[in-house]
């Protein structure tokens, strides 16, 4: 049996659209067991145990990619990353598929080999570039098809509220909601805040975070479907909050907090709104994927 633990991520960090992620501290833990013939799950959902699982077609797709064969397989999943709420629960299963195909046939594990092929499925390679190499990175397809990642360092201070509410938001609808078309002057204003944004998290410089965040590219779009975005969003700002953006595609909002002890006063407040919102706090996961 194989065993990869995959680390949740939150992608975009507001002007970062499908450019910017970073791994955090909320994982899924697969196994991989060869069986005589077909597919067994264990430990997934009643609606996606089934031959339509994204790790299982992800390692069908992998296998097909390594010219190798296996004769089934069982696949268990112990998961913590809530799924379509833009905390990469579809990576996690991306990447996983990906290990899987690589530990099952002993071929040599090579990072970047696995994070071309999870990209080519994913579709955008901000989620699964930190849960592959951990932290905060900035990554894009080249004209040749490459994925090309560069890593940054988190200070480890940062506090990342993840605001999860109890409605999903699936990635599919909310590219939906995005137009075809941005202006000149909404890109610039996205575009301008990326090197301070990457600068602010690297030397825990809060003050420079809470200047620079925004983005104009995606979240004006998406916050109209994300119930009660206002609202939360107020009781933040209200507590502490010196970084408040759309997790990956939400339902998640994520909160960077300077304090912990306001997080109870943040929790008080979110439990007069409608939407069952829980708090978590997660910090940044520097490991990226690991093989247990
Ligand atoms: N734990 C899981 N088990 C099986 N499928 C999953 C799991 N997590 C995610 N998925 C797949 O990924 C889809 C959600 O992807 P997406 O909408 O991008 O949400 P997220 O923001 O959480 O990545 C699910 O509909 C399902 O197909
Ligand atoms: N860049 C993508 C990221 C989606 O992340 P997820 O965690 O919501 O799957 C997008 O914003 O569409």
């Amino acid at each position: 049996m194989v065993k990869v633990r995959v680390p949740a991520t939150s992608a975009n960090i507001d002007c970062g659209f499908d450019t910017l992620g970073v791994a955090l501290t909320l994982y899924a833990t697969f196994d991989f067991e060869i069986i005589e013939s077909g597919v067994e799950f264990v430990g997934f959902e009643e609606r996606f145990a089934n031959e339509e699982n994204l790790v299982y077609v992800t390692l069908q797709t992998a296998l097909k990619k390594l010219k190798k064969t296996i004769s089934g397989v069982r696949i268990s999943i112990q998961n913590d990353v809530p799924i379509s709420r833009g905390l990469g629960s579809s990576s996690t299963c991306v990447v996983a598929g990906v290990y899987g195909a690589y530990l099952l046939t002993n071929t040599k594990l090579d990072k970047q080999e696995i994070f071309t092929i999870a990209n080519e499925i994913e579709g955008h390679p901000d989620n699964v570039s930190p849960a592959i190499f951990g932290s905060l990175s900035s990554s894009c397809t080249t004209d040749g098809k490459e994925a090309i990642t560069v890593k940054y360092k988190v200070d480890e201070r940062f506090n990342f509220l993840a605001l999860i509410p109890d409605f999903e938001t699936s990635t599919e609808q909310a590219r939906k909601v995005m137009p075809e078309k941005i202006s000149l002057k909404d890109a610039i204003y996205s575009l301008s805040r990326l090197g301070s944004v990457i600068k602010a998290f690297e030397t825990y410089n809060l003050t420079l975070l809470k200047k620079v965040m925004g983005d104009k590219i995606h979240e004006p779009y998406r916050k109209r479907i994300i119930h009660e975005y206002q609202e939360v969003k107020k009781i933040c700002e209200k507590v502490d909050s010196k970084g408040f953006f759309i997790s990956g595609s939400g339902s998640t909002l994520m909160n960077i907090v300077e304090c912990v002890e306001n997080i109870e006063k943040i929790k008080e407040d979110l439990a007069k709104l409608k939407y069952n919102w829980h708090p978590v706090l997660l910090k940044v996961d520097m490991e990226g994927t690991v093989v247990l």
